[in-house]
């Protein structure tokens, strides 16, 4: 505790899973905090602000236990301006300092409420509340998440020699963004963000005088509300770091047709007693092979949560590691579900680096996950986690999940673009949001069960998906290259979400 980076923690001496209202409150009196700013992630992907002025601790106190009236209409649009008034409601584990403020400010992610007292059924933290519930009932395990958040960082700042070479974990001097990434690191770990790590991504590339230069950062896994809240406000960082820098962060799926995409990939485990559930003796347990299977077979109508803007589905196709196929594999990046490296064989890799005589290995197989490639940036992280665990609860109700795994299962190199070579042949992933709508469509259900996924949600979606009209994009696109209809649907999405 002592050396943690989150300043309430430090303060409190608490983890931020036991804050508590009281905890707030002194905090906020003995640091001297003048604002509190209720936070929420909106329907476009921005986390957005209530300011309240900290007049007096009856104040502070009657705000923090029943929260703020809200218009419900503008915050959500499936919402009728008739049964529009919400409350918004803080939840005390996500306060931290903002690290912007000019004024000392605590900052609050904050819970939707209808007049009846009762958590409005279609938000989106909520829906997520309900699929780890269902998912905790019907196979009593927990499930931890965590993402990988890919950017391009556009700028016209130029370095010698900062234009040669490959991007992937360039270094400075070579790559002048690296003070950005780690101020990003530090803060997020600040504002309560379980980060791990951060490094430049393989994009690089220079056009029309500006250098696109990409980067990662990498959480690790947590209960999945905190891995969405943790993601918002990450994003939210490197946009205002973007102001600092007087740089541009996007997070846009797609930004040139022959360069890499941003991606968010999904990790997820399971847990039960607090052992990881995936891995036993090295191998891959029924459990894993269930929710792969599971998940493989909603992957189409996944994209409808994952993949949410045309752009999206310029990042899916082959060349740039980003997913197109149905099937996965392990250690294999070019299949839509990878189960990663795990730290199964047994030995103490650093002995041997070290060249030190051999110790008794721990055990590190806890840290197995499986990773969904397909998610990018336009993704609500909230609903995408949902939908993951309605597919990955999918695997347990299907008699014929482990068989279909095999059958799912490729060791092939998906990159290719030459399919025909390969021995399986898989389904591919819908080509447009229009295609994406179909496929939710067609799966709604699975969705719908055990009131997981409002039915008004899934119609908002579908409608949404389909206004976008893109049928036919994709294919043009990867046909005609960088024209001015590229450049105009870059420029419309380079900060959607
Ligand atoms: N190294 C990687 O895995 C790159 C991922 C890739 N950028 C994507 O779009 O998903």
């Amino acid at each position: 505790m002592q050396m943690h980076p989150n300043q309430l923690v430090q303060y409190l001496q608490k983890p931020a899973s036991s804050f508590t209202r009281e905890d707030i409150i002194r905090y906020m009196e003995e640091r001297e905090i003048e604002m509190l700013n209720f936070r929420y992630m909106a329907e476009d992907g921005k986390l957005k602000t209530i300011n309240f002025m900290v007049n007096d601790r009856a104040e502070m106190e009657m705000l923090l236990r029943s929260g703020e009236r809200v218009d419900g209409s503008t915050i959500f649009s499936h919402l009728p301006p008739n049964q529009s008034d919400l409350y918004l409601v803080p939840r005390y584990r996500t306060a931290f300092l903002n690290p912007f403020s000019k004024i000392p400010a605590v900052d609050i992610l904050c819970s939707f409420y209808g007049a009846d007292g009762e958590p409005l059924e279609s938000s989106p933290e909520y829906i997520l509340r309900k699929a780890l519930a269902q998912f905790r009932k019907t196979t009593g395990m927990q499930v931890k998440m965590m993402a990988e958040l890919e950017y391009y960082v556009i700028s016209d700042k130029y370095q010698e020699g900062e234009s040669e070479g490959e991007g992937y974990h360039r270094a400075e001097p070579f790559n002048i963004n690296e003070q950005l990434r780690v101020e990003a690191l530090k803060l997020i770990a600040r504002c309560g963000g379980r980060i791990r790590f951060g490094h430049a991504e393989a994009g690089r590339f220079s056009k029309s005088g500006q250098i696109y230069d990409q980067h990662e950062l990498e959480f690790s896994p947590v209960d999945p509300e905190d891995a969405s809240d943790q993601l918002v406000v990450a994003k939210w960082i490197l946009r205002m770091l973007a102001h600092k820098y007087q740089v541009k962060v996007t997070f846009i799926p797609k930004i040139s047709i022959n360069q890499p995409g941003n991606g968010m990939h999904f990790h997820f485990l399971t847990e039960q007693n607090g052992r990881n559930t995936l891995v036993e003796k090295g191998e891959l347990t029924p459990i894993s092979l269930k929710m792969i299977s599971g998940i493989l077979d909603l992957a189409p109508a996944l994209t409808a949560f994952a993949n949410t803007s045309p752009v999206s589905y310029l990042r899916l196709m082959p060349g740039q590691k980003a997913p197109q196929h149905v099937c996965w594999g392990q250690h294999n990046r070019s299949a839509l579900v990878r189960v990663p490296l795990g730290w199964n064989n047994g030995r103490t890799l650093a002995t041997h680096a070290n060249q030190q005589p051999d110790e008794k290995p721990v055990d590190y197989s806890s840290r197995q996950t499986i990773e969904y490639r397909g998610t990018d940036g336009s993704a609500n992280p909230y609903l995408f986690s949902a939908a993951l665990i309605v597919a990955m609860l999918h695997g347990f109700t299907d008699n014929e999940a482990i068989k279909k795994a095999d059958a799912y299962f490729t060791d092939e190199n998906w990159f290719d673009a030459d399919a025909s070579r390969h021995s399986k042949q898989f389904a591919k992933l819908p080509a447009s949001c229009v295609g994406s709508a179909d496929a939710l469509e067609q799966h709604r259900l699975a969705f719908e069960a055990d009131q997981i996924f409002p039915k008004a949600i899934i119609d908002r979606t579908i409608q949404k998906l389909r206004s976008f009209n893109d049928k036919d994009w994709s294919t043009n696109f990867k046909t005609y290259g960088e024209n001015q209809e590229f450049k105009e649907l870059v420029e419309k999405y380079l900060n959607y979400m």
